[in-house]
C-alpha cells in the first residue's frame, strides 16, 4: 500500500551522507519491524547539487521540498566549494529551502542525557538535567536583508554590506510560538537581542513585550542582551526555559549550547512554518544544527546522533509519531548508558565507536525495545 507520509531527504555534503545513512537505516528497521512505511525520495542540495547540477538547488528538488510532508536535512558545504560566488556558495541551497517554504520558527533543543553530563565542558552540577530550547527565528534578519554585497570603492579599497531587517509581523509571529512553548514548558522566555545598539533590537524588545500583555498570560517573560546571554549560558544555563532570538543570534547561541549537551553532534532542530488553518499542514524540515564538518568527513568517525534526534523530532512534530519518536529516542538513552561514544563525545571509561557502528548499536536497541 502507498504511503501517505511523503518525506524529502536531502544528505547534503560532508558528513551529512554518513550520518544520514545511519537514519536510512532506522527508516528501513521502522518498516521491517514497526510496519511504518514513508513515501521517501533523495535529492542533493549544497555542494553535491553544484557538482551535479551546477546549481546548490534545483527547481524541481525545491518544488519536491513545497509538496512532501517533512524534509530531512543533512549538513552543506565545505572547502572545495568556497571561492564560489556568493550566490552559488553550498549554504545558499539551504537559505532557499528556510526562505521559499517560509520556515520562520527554527527549534533547537539542548539537552543533556543522563549519561552525557560529564562529556560537557562545564561542570556536571551546571548542565546535569539541563533541557533548554533556543527558537531562533530562521528566515529574516541579517541573512536575508538587502541591501547587501560588496562593492569596490574609487581607490581601490572594498565596502561589504549586510542588512539586519526585521518587522513587526515577523517577530510577533515567533514570539508567539516562543509563548507556545513555554507554556507546554517550564512557563519562561528570555527574549534575546541587542536593544542598547541595534534598531531591530529595540524593535524586537517592543514587540515581544507587547504581544506578552495580549497574549503572554501566566509566562515569565524576561529580555536579555545577547552578548550577555552567551555569557549566561555557560554561567547557568538552567536559569533558562526558551530563548527567542534572530536568526544571527540564534546560530551562535546554539552552537554554543551545543557544548553543554557535550557536543555540536548531539543537537538536533526542527524549523517550522506557520500552520495552515484549513489543512492543519505545516511545512517542515529537520536537520541537526552541525554543518557539513570537513575536518572529520569521510572518516566514519562523525557523531549521528544530532541527525538521528532530527529525525525523531520529524517523527513527532510532522507525523505525530509520537510511539516511533519515544521509542528512537529511548533507543539513543540506552546506548548512551551503555557506554557508546563516537570520538567527540569520548571519554576514559567508555567505549569509542564509528560512526556506522554507532548505527549498529541502536538498531540492536531498538531491536529491544520492539521485542
Ligand atoms: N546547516 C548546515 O548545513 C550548516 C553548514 N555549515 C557549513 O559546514 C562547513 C563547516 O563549517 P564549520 O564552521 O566547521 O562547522 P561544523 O558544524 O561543520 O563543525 C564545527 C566543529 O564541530 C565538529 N562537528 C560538527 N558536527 C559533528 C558531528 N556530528 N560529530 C562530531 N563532530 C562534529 C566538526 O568536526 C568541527 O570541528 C562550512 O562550509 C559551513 O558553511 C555550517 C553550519 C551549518
Ligand atoms: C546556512 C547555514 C550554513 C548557517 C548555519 O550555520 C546554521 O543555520 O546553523
Ligand atoms: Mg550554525
Amino acid at each position: 500500500m502507498a504511503s501517505n507520509k511523503k518525506l524529502l531527504v536531502l544528505p547534503g555534503d560532508g558528513i551529512g551522507p554518513e550520518v544520514m545513512r545511519q537514519v536510512r537505516r532506522v527508516v528501513d528497521w521502522m518498516d521491517k519491524r514497526r510496519h511504518v512505511s514513508f513515501d521517501l525520495q533523495e535529492g542533493l542540495c549544497g555542494g553535491a547539487a553544484i557538482d551535479a547540477h551546477g546549481t546548490p538547488l534545483t527547481d524541481e528538488t525545491m518544488a519536491d521540498a513545497l509538496q512532501v510532508d517533512a524534509v530531512l536535512f543533512g549538513s552543506v558545504g565545505g572547502p572545495k566549494w568556497d571561492d564560489l560566488p556568493f550566490e552559488q556558495k553550498p549554504e545558499r541551497g539551504l537559505l532557499r529551502l528556510r526562505k521559499e517554504m517560509d520556515l520562520f520558527a527554527n527549534l533547537r533543543p539542548a539537552m543533556v542525557f543522563p549519561a552525557m553530563a560529564d562529556a560537557s565542558s562545564l561542570k556536571r552540577e551546571l548542565v546535569e538535567g539541563l533541557d533548554i530550547m533556543i527558537l531562533r527565528e530562521l528566515t529574516g534578519g541579517v541573512y536575508f536583508g538587502e541591501p547587501r554585497g560588496v562593492e569596490t570603492l574609487a581607490d581601490g579599497t572594498k565596502r561589504a554590506v549586510d542588512t539586519q531587517v526585521y518587522t513587526t509581523p515577523e517577530i510577533e509571529r515567533v514570539a508567539r510560538v516562543a509563548f507556545e512553548l513555554a507554556r507546554k514548558r517550564g512557563g519562561k522566555v528570555h527574549s534575546v537581542e541587542k536593544a542598547n545598539v541595534m534598531h531591530t533590537g529595540v524593535l524586537w524588545r517592543q514587540t515581544v513585550t507587547k504581544l506578552h500583555e495580549a497574549e503572554g498570560q501566566g509566562i515569565e517573560l524576561h529580555h536579555m542582551y545577547a552578548d550577555n546571554c552567551a555569557m549566561q549560558l555557560v554561567r547557568y544555563p538552567k536559569q533558562f526555559d526558551v530563548i527567542v532570538t534572530d536568526n544571527l543570534f540564534g546560530d551562535m547561541l546554539s552552537d554554543c549550547a551545543a557544548m553543554l549537551t557535550g557536543s555540536l553532534g548531539m543537537l538536533p532542530s526542527a524549523s517550522l512554518g506557520a500552520e495552515d488553518p484549513t489543512t492543519g499542514r505545516r511545512m517542515a524540515l529537520y536537520e541537526p544544527v552541525h554543518g557539513s564538518a570537513p575536518d572529520i568527513a569521510g572518516k566514519d568517525i562523525a557523531n549521528p546522533l544530532a541527525e538521528l534526534l532530527s529525525f525523531a523530532m520529524l517523527l513527532r512534530y510532522s507525523f505525530d509519531m509520537q510511539e516511533d519518536a519515544d521509542m528512537v529516542e529511548t533507543a539513543i538513552t540506552n546506548v548512551l548508558n551503555a557506554g557508546f561514544r563516537t570520538a567527540d563525545i569520548y571519554a576514559p571509561g567508555t567505549a569509542k565507536v564509528s560512526t556506522t557502528v554507532m548505527g549498529d548499536t541502536l538498531l540492536r536497541e531498538l531491536d529491544k525495545l520492539a521485542a
